[in-house]
């Protein structure tokens, strides 16, 4: 079997086209862009490229996207005053801290000082608890992608077998939220799993967010399942994801590659839920489908 290979950066294309008309629309009625503030904390490299290619993203679908960057040794109480300015400025609709933050910083009480009416990363509690209970929210924006993804592979996920392997607050728990709301059968596995292969093997849809290059085997998979690889490996090899792309060809039904899967989702569903954040501050009611 040859897998079908799933264009992650042909349908954020789509998705940022249908963004931007959206943007258009509200800039009329609202007489202003959405603005999507990006604070990096430090001078990572991967960091700072995916910080650039958001702000690109954003300017591209009509946006006013602000970057705030702050050195590495910053005070954790200048941060969080810099998260309140954002938080009370009206010309903000997104709030972006990007993660991770250098050691002295509490992440967790960085992403908690976001409203969570502007955490378009949808990382505060508030968010994932709606989420939890199937209240309107801000998503996290790699796992809403992956979702996309999905239905649009498979249509209804009703029933199907998911297993999600890892279970960070940003991928892997949200990723199951979202598969449980599709009535999928849901499996979280992580580093204490037993006998990982054996879980794997029952899954019609597999999700990847680990973090180790290569390490889901073609064997492993169910034949015609659906894999999601989530996975950013920078390897002397050059970028590439959790799953063994190359093996996954012969087994799987789709799978996802890397680079030009899950990532450009992200992007795109960050302008999306900026959109979306926007239009709700405002009382817009957007027209057309996202
Ligand atoms: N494409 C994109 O847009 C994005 C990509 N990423 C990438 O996705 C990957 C995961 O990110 P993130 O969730 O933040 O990572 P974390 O490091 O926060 O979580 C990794 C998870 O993998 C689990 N794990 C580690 N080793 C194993 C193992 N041997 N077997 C099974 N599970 C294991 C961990 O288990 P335990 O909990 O037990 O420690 C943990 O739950 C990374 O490569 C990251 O770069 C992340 C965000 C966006
Ligand atoms: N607050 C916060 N929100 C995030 O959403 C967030 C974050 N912090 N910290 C880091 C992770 C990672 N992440 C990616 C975004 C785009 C690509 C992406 O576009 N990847 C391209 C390749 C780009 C490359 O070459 O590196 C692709 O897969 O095709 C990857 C990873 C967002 N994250």
């Amino acid at each position: 079997m040859t897998a079908a290979i799933i264009d992650g950066k042909a349908f954020a294309a789509g998705l940022r086209e249908r963004v931007a008309q959206r943007v258009t629309r509200f800039a009329e009625q609202a007489g202003r862009a959405p603005g999507l503030a990006v604070v990096l904390v430090g001078d990572d490299p991967a960091s700072a490229v995916y910080v650039r290619s958001k702000g690109k993203a954003t300017k591209a679908a009509g946006m006013g996207g602000i970057e705030h960057r702050l050195p590495a040794d910053v005070p954790q109480q200048a941060l969080l005053d810099l998260v309140d300015a954002l938080n009370a400025d009206p010309a903000i609709d997104g709030i972006l801290v990007q993660l991770p933050l250098p050691g002295h910083i509490d992440e967790q009480a960085v992403t908690t000082r976001i409203d969570p009416d502007k955490d378009v990363d949808g990382f505060h509690p508030v968010n994932a608890g709606r989420l939890a209970v199937g209240l309107p929210g801000f998503v996290p924006c790699t796992p809403l992608g992956c979702l996309m993804l999905l239905k649009d592979q498979l249509g209804d996920l009703s029933g199907l077998e998911a297993v999600v392997i890892g279970r960070s607050n940003i991928v892997g728990k949200p990723m199951a939220q979202l598969l449980i709301a599709e009535s999928c059968t849901v499996t979280v596995a992580h580093s204490r799993t037993r006998d990982l292969p054996s879980v794997v093997q029952r899954a019609d849809i597999v999700v990847a967010a680990v973090g180790r290059p290569q390490m889901v085997k073609a064997a492993w998979l169910k034949p015609g399942a659906t894999v999601i690889d989530v996975g950013i490996n920078r390897t002397p090899e050059g970028l590439v994801g959790d799953v063994d792309f190359a093996g996954a060809l012969d087994v799987a039904g789709a799978v996802t590659p890397v680079p030009g899967g899950v990532g450009p989702m992200t992007i795109a569903v960050l302008l999306r839920n900026t959109l979306i954040s926007a239009e709700r501050r405002e009382n817009i009611v957007g027209e057309g489908a996202l």
